[in-house]
């Protein structure tokens, strides 16, 4: 499930680090207090952003035994920057200094003893963070939601400072997880708590287009409330599809629960109507009524939840839509929210879908959280949807 997503931020860690280690190897020979140079340290992957790493070791003095031993040449270096020792005033400065500051390394060393803290250089960044916004929009994200994602990412990394403790890859990842959570989890609710503290009969209709697993999902729905003690009913509000009754039925079937339907043709809002009366006077707990996905017109679509939202009152009105279709059904769950609005999302076909830009896009451009994740054809094979789930698995966590 969307690797290539995952994929594609891996390689942004990887670009940060490296661009980072190359930042190390060129930033200028780091001068200790006493003059001379300190040994060179290697770059490493685990190394901090841009500068040279703090020493836990004071300076050594010469002894009889041991003479000091400048790195690279065997002569003392004369110092190349006015050096500044941890007790001078701009050691303790605020935070502003970036690991290029001439001075470079030491100028950080100093101050990331004196604050515990080490602060990334935005230009190490601008590089991957130019080609993550690209490999978002490949990965299907919207556009509204890939720019906000790298305005974050830059925010959380430019202006914040990392702990001396913390490797390039864990601030990158921690940065990355709280720039993706900003747009995934716009507007999460618990849905197990609304339905419980919903008066009963709860009506959920369910919206999308046709084929995207509307149907199924219901199925699945009804199965997930049953197993946690609801009694459901089914209402089939598609009367414009031929055979629309016969698919919903035969999961009614199998799942031994009732289904309210009309003839082909019928009037959707008095489907479910019905199917609230009946769940009224039989004490069930929760309808979930589908409705069509296609009609002669899409006005005619939209006028037909619209009437559906005015007769019925639904609790809960779910936009339906599959994983692979990205911006696709970013864009319709935008225009679906428009017509009748929608209290949340459903998202099928997330076991066939490598990009994942739906599923971070969808909650950010309609203001309203995905609440499942459809994971397979089966009545089990839907998941509560959880936006720090889902960033773990992207990251790898
Ligand atoms: N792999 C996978 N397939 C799914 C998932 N959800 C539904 N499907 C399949 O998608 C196909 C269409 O599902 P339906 O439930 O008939 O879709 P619909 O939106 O109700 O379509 P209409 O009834 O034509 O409006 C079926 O073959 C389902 O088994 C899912 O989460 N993963």
């Amino acid at each position: 499930m969307f690797d290539g997503l995952k994929e594609k931020l891996g390689r942004f860690r990887d670009d940060v680090e490296e661009e980072a280690e190359e930042a190390d190897d060129e930033a200028p020979e780091p001068t200790g207090a006493d003059g001379t140079a300190e040994p060179a340290e290697p770059a490493d992957h685990d190394e901090p952003l841009g500068e040279a790493e703090p020493s836990a070791e004071p300076a050594q003095s010469p002894t009889p035994d041991s003479p000091p031993e400048p790195a690279g040449s065997g002569e003392p270096l004369e110092p190349e920057a006015p050096v500044e020792t941890s007790d001078e005033p701009d050691v303790e400065s605020t935070g502003d200094e970036r690991a290029s500051d001439s001075g470079g390394g030491f100028m950080h060393r100093a101050k990331s003893l004196a604050t515990g803290q080490i602060v990334v250089d935005p230009e190490v960044i601008e590089g991957p963070l130019d080609d993550l916004e690209f490999a978002l929009l490949e990965s299907d994200v919207e556009f509204t939601v890939a720019q906000e994602i790298v305005a974050n990412l830059r925010d959380e990394l430019e202006n914040a400072t990392r702990g001396m403790t913390q490797t390039v890859e864990e601030r990158v990842d921690q940065a990355l997880r709280e720039a993706l959570l900003e747009v995934i989890s716009v507007g999460q609710f618990d849905f197990d708590e609304r339905i419980a503290a919903a008066e009963k009969p709860v009506t959920l209709i369910f919206t999308g287009v046709n084929g995207v697993g509307k149907t199924t999902s219901i199925a699945k729905l009804s199965q997930y409330l049953e197993e946690r003690g609801y009694s459901t009913v089914l209402a089939n509000g598609d009367t414009y599809r031929a055979g629309a009754n016969e698919q919903i039925r035969e999961h009614a079937r199998n799942l031994d629960t009732k289904l309210i339907s009309h003839e082909q043709g019928g009037d959707p809002a008095a489907v479910i109507y019905d199917a609230v009366e009946y769940a009224q006077a039989h004490g069930i707990d929760v309808v979930l009524g589908d409705t069509a996905g296609r009609l002669h017109t899409n006005e005619g679509l939209m006028d037909q939840l619209e009437k559906i939202d005015r007769v019925v009152g639904p609790d809960m009105t779910l936009f339906t839509d599959e994983a692979v279709a990205g911006q696709d059904a970013v864009q319709r769950a935008k225009k679906f929210n428009d017509a009748a609005e929608i209290d949340g999302a459903i998202l099928t076909k997330a076991d066939a879908d490598a990009n994942g830009g739906a599923a971070i896009s969808i909650a950010y451009v309609t203001g309203k959280p995905i609440l499942f994740l459809g994971t397979g054809q089966g009545y089990d094979d839907i998941e509560r949807f959880d936006p720090d789930w889902l960033v773990d698995q992207l990251l790898g966590a």
